[in-house]
């Protein structure tokens, strides 16, 4: 079945002669929650903003709901909402007309029972009648989200929805999601706090030099590049690896009082029973061992790293 989003062989180059977007296929199925991640200038603001038909593509094809974002872009973009990045409201205007005003530009007529609804998912309901210049950051970043919703769409856009905000402001914000998600919207959302994409998305994509590199479930990606890391408490401080033990990928850490080992998960022998054995061997008693498994953080930032390594190669 054919995705709520199709995006096939999708390019763009600026006319400044900057190749923002490269072949960049993918689909997205109604309902879920997909995270874009990459470097700055990797391509993603372009890519939703041709989703949004705010820039044209110099090739390839999008379909929003089965409508081509050109040939049909009406029927396209009313199922899209987008909240952009930066925070512009009318600052004298009541939270319910901003929203109000928003439905009306997409030609929807007036339904005040559904913006009321809208306005209580987001806890706006209290501030209706507040001008918005009164609100808070994190209220003002909300009726964004409200004006973006004010015409039902099926798709929503958040560009960066955090960027600069405070941890508590951050986490009200993932709540909102959380309940749109419920509601059944779906949701690409761009960022770069790893963490962010981590709790929400369903699926990550890495985007790099206008090329999309994967896009895969969170999970997936986790498994397939997530490290273990292994911590070796040791009951006697080492001051230096035991040279029978050199090239095993172990590192003196807490100031010889413990050594770490990294292993890949997928591995079918991870080494850790080996390590063991030759650290005994050794005389070495071991107090507690703990694993952490890798972040996105580190995934993604290997990700880009091998990139690197290619073009430099
Ligand atoms: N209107 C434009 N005209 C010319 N070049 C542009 C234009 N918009 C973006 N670019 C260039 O296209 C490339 C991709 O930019 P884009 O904004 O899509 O990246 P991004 O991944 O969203 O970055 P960020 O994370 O910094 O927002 C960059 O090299 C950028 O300089």
């Amino acid at each position: 079945m054919a995705g709520i989003i199709e995006i096939d062989d999708l390019s763009k180059q600026y006319g400044s002669g900057t190749k923002a977007l490269s072949n960049v296929s993918m689909s997205i199925e109604e309902g879920e929650i997909v995270a874009l991640l990459g470097p700055n200038g990797a391509g993603k603001t372009t890519l939703i903003s041709i989703i949004c038909g705010l820039v044209v593509p110099t090739g390839g094809t999008v379909r929003v709901g089965g409508h081509d974002i050109r040939r049909d872009w009406r029927a396209a973009r009313r199922l899209i909402g987008l909240v952009p990045q930066e925070i512009a409201l009318e600052p004298f205007e009541k939270v319910i007309n901003c929203v109000r005003f928003t439905r009306g530009l997409y030609g929807q007529p007036p339904d005040d029972a559904y913006i009321e609804q809208v306005l209580r998912s987001l806890a706006l309901w209290d501030k209706r009648n507040a001008v918005t210049k009164e609100l808070s950051g994190g209220m003002k970043r909300r009726v964004l989200i409200a004006k973006a919703l004010s015409h039902r769409p099926k798709v929503l856009f958040l560009d960066e929805p955090t960027a600069g905000v405070d941890v508590a402001l951050r986490r009200e914000m993932w709540q909102v999601v959380e309940q749109l998600r419920r509601d059944g919207v779906t949701i690409i959302l761009t960022t770069h706090y790893l963490e962010e994409a981590e709790e929400m998305a369903d699926r990550i994509g890495v985007i790099d030099k206008g090329q999309l590199l994967l896009i895969k479930p969170k999970a997936e990606l986790m498994g397939e590049f997530g490290r273990k890391h292994l911590t070796i408490e040791l009951d006697v401080p080492l001051a230096a690896i035991p040279a029978d033990l050199a090239g095993r990928g172990l590192t003196l850490t807490q100031g010889g009082r413990a050594v770490t080992y990294d292993y890949d998960t997928r591995a079918a022998r991870t080494g850790i029973a080996r390590l063991l054995g030759d650290l005994a061997a050794q005389g070495i008693t071991v107090r507690d061992v703990s694993t952490k498994q890798s972040s996105l953080e580190e995934v993604f930032m290997s990700l880009i790293a091998d990139r690197k390594a290619e073009d430099a190669a």
